[in-house]
């Protein structure tokens, strides 16, 4: 059985408070992207190992134990008592992005599994699941636009759409470590709140939708906000870094025909539109 893990964008992050456990309290929208991955599985006739994974495309550091889908599969099976599987991972999302590509992936395994062996699994059970294996994973379950709070877990509908916007997803050569980034962050209470600057017109949003990790990132690696002033200076009607960087995006509308920018050989570029 294979599915297509995507990515999301953070439509505005501000991180509102740092909780008693280290992690950090935020208020963002999630929007998912079809920049994906493709993910397998196929129950493996190797009976002595448990896993087998088979990555493909984009490295991903790390033993394939560590790798997120394993993860995912070992926290099912101690529930489940799965068949051995073989994995097939293609990796096409960049990592260390601020895209959720590994929290992406650690969700569809669980869907996955669920659909492939009928565990009969909810989708409110999958997304505890899933919130045990990174703050990002759990909007993948139902994966949809949504508002999150919480450590970016706790979800609340939505009334946004932006079907028939073109985007452009750009990502520098520039490994961001997202522990690194909260760490250096001071959490306030958000000037402009994010559930009420995206009921305006998107238009509006250039000085009014935050992401509150640009402020520390940015001088870090000037290149991430050189390629948000880019975006902006080709006509983007929205720009931001997603999540705790490195990418970009730029929303643009439907009728403008998309510029050709060089952004130079290490750099990862995509376009599409969004559903
Ligand atoms: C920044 C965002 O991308 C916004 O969508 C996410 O909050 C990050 O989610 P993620 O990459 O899944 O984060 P995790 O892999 O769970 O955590 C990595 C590290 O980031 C920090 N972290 C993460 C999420 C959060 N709400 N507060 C935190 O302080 C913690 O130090 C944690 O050890
Ligand atoms: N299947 C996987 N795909 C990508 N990274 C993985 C995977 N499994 C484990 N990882 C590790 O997890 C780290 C974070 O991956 P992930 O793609 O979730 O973060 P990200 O792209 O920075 O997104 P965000 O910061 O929004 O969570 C990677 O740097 C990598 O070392």
């Amino acid at each position: 059985m294979i599915a297509f893990p995507n990515i999301k964008i953070n439509l505005g992050l501000s991180i509102t408070e740092k909780r008693p456990d280290g992690y950090h309290n935020l208020e963002t929208v999630f929007y998912p992207v079809a920049l994906e991955d493709a993910l397998e599985i196929r129950t493996s006739p190797d009976t002595d190992r448990k896993f087998t994974l088979y990555q493909h495309g984009m490295e991903i550091a790390g033993k394939p134990e560590d790798n997120l889908v394993v993860k995912a599969y070992l926290l099912m099976d101690k529930e489940f008592h799965l068949p051995p599987v073989e994995i097939h991972l293609y990796k096409h999302i960049p990592s260390g992005a601020g895209l959720g590509g590994g929290s992406s992936d650690a969700a569809f395994m669980l869907k996955l599994l669920n659909n492939h062996y009928q565990l009969g699994v909810s989708e409110e059970q999958l997304e505890v699941y899933a919130a045990t294996l990174g703050a990002d994973c759990a909007f993948f379950i139902k994966n949809r636009p949504t508002f999150a709070e919480g450590i970016g877990n706790i979800f609340s509908p939505v009334d946004l759409s932006l079907s028939g916007y073109q985007i452009m997803i750009i990502k520098p050569d520039v490994f961001v470590s997202t522990r690194e980034a909260f760490a250096n962050i001071r959490p306030h209470h958000p000037e402009y709140p994010v559930k009420e600057v995206i009921r305006r017109p998107v238009a509006e949003w250039k000085d009014t939708l935050i992401n509150d990790f640009e402020a520390s990132v940015f001088p870090q690696h000037p290149i991430i906000g050189d390629i948000k002033k880019e975006l902006y200076h080709h006509g983007a009607i929205y720009a931001s870094m997603s999540g705790s960087g490195s990418s970009v995006f730029g929303l643009f509308t439907p009728d403008t025909l998309l510029p050709e920018i060089d952004w130079g050989t290490d750099t990862f570029c995509f376009t599409g539109t969004l559903k």
